[in-house]
């Protein structure tokens, strides 16, 4: 079942450019017009990819939003972005929305710059309540008078960040509407205890409308008897309200409401506008609502490729090193039985949902909150256990101090499985894995490896088992070839590895940039390549040697050149007294949106023709094609 909204004719759409163009629309054109929006939604993610789910399902609430408040005077917040899909074309947006994600695109995030319709620019989960309080406060001191709405989804609402804006919020009482969008769904099944009283509440709230209706019918029969009846229905709603969390963090709650029922939700949204403090709406949705495949499997469809509206199929995403990952440490687990593996809700995107099954006695999902995941990972690790942090290095950025303070001061045995490392593409500027490198170089007693393959990567695993001490491995986002099953190759710790001799330079490169120093070198015979697989620590003989020999020097990286690898070969090489010929290739001292990753790399002067450029100028010249 597809879903009505496929294809459809975008009749009210026509008339709709900014959020004003909705408050003179009937209900009915209004009830099309979210219809018109999931059509298009569909169309241009089967065209790009992209967050469709997550985007159909907040279609109504969106909706509703842009009808009952004024946008840009009023600041409408939506955490991560990535539902934010209606948003953009109801905000001036539709004539460009199929370049979502795209090269030169609209961002797939809200994103200040791009709109003064977009109120914060986000991509990682659980900032917007922050934002909000930080804004109302501004409001209240500047004496202006404007609503904010901070539209919040269930899986950023289990961010520690969220959690403690809802502390600061409740105290402090500022003017501002919290919408819960709550859809049971994280990327994988949300989890939580907070997840789970909702599901409970949901099922007492029914429990409040059968007493509703059970009062009507007794209202039939005896007046006296309806009175008992009503005065158990405030007990207990006084029960439910007083259990609601949102009543001790001091915030009004109301809800749950369907966030599907438009009018419903209008209704209620001009109702909560007039109060005063804060006030958390609590919607309950379906996530891919509106289209069969995706409200069936809001997993899969979370975050798909291009797909055929018509006939949508689920495409394989060929076999990355995330799925290298899951297979490895999967057997890892058999082999080591402390081994126990936590991830900050990204079980698919980590390659772990094997992992999970087969042990599920030794997996956690802590939620979107990756600094409770590293230091419950120290918690384990001071108790006996190995724990493997598997965790993106973008969102790693969240659990930086924890990595200092409860993992590395005591050198604990913690592995961090670090994927997505390097520019990512279609998520675009709050998503590329490009500092990890130098935010973690310079914590002493982690050390940080990068293997050019699948064999290496378990090699490096295993190792870093018996080693102990806090050990990133990084990777990035990418195919990779299956390593064989019960592979488990030794590997010398710390120790680079030559891939082609030369006579005159070496490119020095690990990850993704090493096919482009093979690219570089072909098959010239000055210039050799070297898989500078140990970042930390450096193979600092063979880079000693290499100075020495007087050969001229090549790094690469798809990451900062600011304090990235090439940055502690320079500073190694200066610690040896040595002054070798050397070109530093890296990112640029900025970011980078959205785009295809080659044309990036090229543009960041890190691939071959820059390489080759490098050499030319310390006098390395390719050889003239015969
Ligand atoms: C886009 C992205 O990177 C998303 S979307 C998402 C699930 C959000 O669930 P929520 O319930 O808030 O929204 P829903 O999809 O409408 O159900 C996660 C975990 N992530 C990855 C992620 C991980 N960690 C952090 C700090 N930020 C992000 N964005
Ligand atoms: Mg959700």
């Amino acid at each position: 079942m597809l879903g009505q909204s496929v294809g459809r004719l975008l009749v009210v759409l026509q008339k709709v450019n900014q959020p004003q163009d909705l408050k003179p629309l009937s209900m009915g054109e209004l009830l099309q017009l979210t219809e018109e929006l999931r059509s298009e939604i569909i169309r241009v993610c089967a065209q790009n990819g992209g967050h469709l789910a997550s985007s159909l399902g907040a279609v109504e609430l969106i909706v509703a939003l842009h009808r009952v408040f004024n946008s840009p005077r009023d600041r409408l917040l939506f955490d991560v972005g990535h539902q934010a899909y209606a948003h953009k074309i109801l905000t001036g947006r539709k004539e460009v929305f199929h370049t979502i994600r795209q090269e030169g695109g609209i961002s797939g995030f809200t994103k200040v710059s791009e709109s003064e319709h977009d109120a914060i620019t986000v991509g990682h989960a659980s900032t917007s309540l922050a934002n909000a309080l930080g804004m109302a406060i501004a409001r209240d001191t500047l004496g202006e008078d404007y609503h904010i709405v901070a539209l919040i989804g269930d899986g950023a609402l289990t961010g520690g960040m969220a959690l403690a804006a809802l502390n600061v919020i409740g105290e402090r009482k500022p003017r501002l509407i919290i919408i819960l969008n709550d859809n049971e769904m994280s990327i994988s099944e949300n989890v939580g205890a907070l997840n789970r009283y909702f599901r409970e509440y949901q099922t007492k709230k029914w429990v409040q409308e059968t007493q509703k209706w059970g009062r009507q019918v007794l209202e039939g029969i005896s007046p006296r008897l309806f009175g008992l009846v009503d005065r158990a229905k405030e007990a207990a709603k006084l029960m439910l309200h007083q259990e609601n969390p949102f009543y001790a963090w001091g915030i009004r709650y109301v809800g749950p409401v369907d966030g599907h029922d438009l009018p419903g939700l209008i209704h209620i949204l001009e109702q909560i506008k007039e109060l005063d403090g804060p006030t958390l709406l609590h919607a309950v949705t379906r996530k891919g609502k509106g289209y069969g495949v995706a409200e069936e499997d809001p997993i899969y469809w979370h975050g798909p490729p291009g797909f055929n509206p018509q006939n949508p199929i689920k495409v394989s995403k060929g076999y990355t090193w995330s799925a290298a990952f899951g297979d490895a440490v999967t057997e890892l687990a058999h082999q080591e039985p402390r081994l126990f593996v936590i991830t900050p809700a990204m079980r698919e995107g980590s390659g772990l949902v094997r992992y999970s099954q087969v042990h599920p006695e030794r997996y956690l999902d802590t939620g979107i909150c990756e600094d409770v995941a590293a230091t419950t990972a120290a918690g384990m690790a001071l108790r006996g256990l190995k724990p493997v942090l598997a965790i993106y290095s973008t969102f790693m950025q969240r659990a930086y101090d924890q990595i200092i303070h409860d993992i590395a001061i005591e050198n604990l045995p913690v592995i961090f499985a670090v994927d997505r490392a390097g520019i990512v593409g279609g998520d675009g500027a709050t998503h590329n894995g490009v500092f990890d490198i130098a935010y973690l170089r310079t914590v002493p007693n982690v050390q940080i490896a990068a293997p050019k393959d699948a064999l290496e990567l378990r090699a490096m695993l295993k190792k870093a088992l018996e080693l102990g001490g806090p050990i990133a491995i990084r990777y990035p986002r990418d195919n990779v070839e299956k390593a064989p099953e019960g592979a488990w190759p030794e590997i010398e710790w710390g120790r680079w590895e030559v891939l082609k001799e030369g006579h005159r330079a070496y490119i020095l490169a690990f990850g993704k940039t090493l096919k482009y120093a093979l690219e570089a070198a072909g098959d010239d015979p000055q210039v050799g390549v070297v898989n500078a697989r140990f970042i930390k620590p450096l193979d600092k003989e063979l880079l000693k040697r290499l100075a020495l020999a007087g050969h001229k020097l090549v790094t690469t990286e798809d990451h900062q050149r600011m304090g990235g690898f090439g940055s502690a070969v320079l500073e190694a090489l200066n610690e040896m007294g040595l002054k070798p010929d050397i070109r530093v290739l890296g990112l640029p001292d900025r970011f980078f949106e959205h785009g295809s990753i080659p044309r990036m790399h090229h543009e960041a002067r890190i691939d071959a023709e820059a390489i080759r450029a490098a050499l030319a100028e310390m006098g390395v010249e390719a050889p003239t094609l015969a």
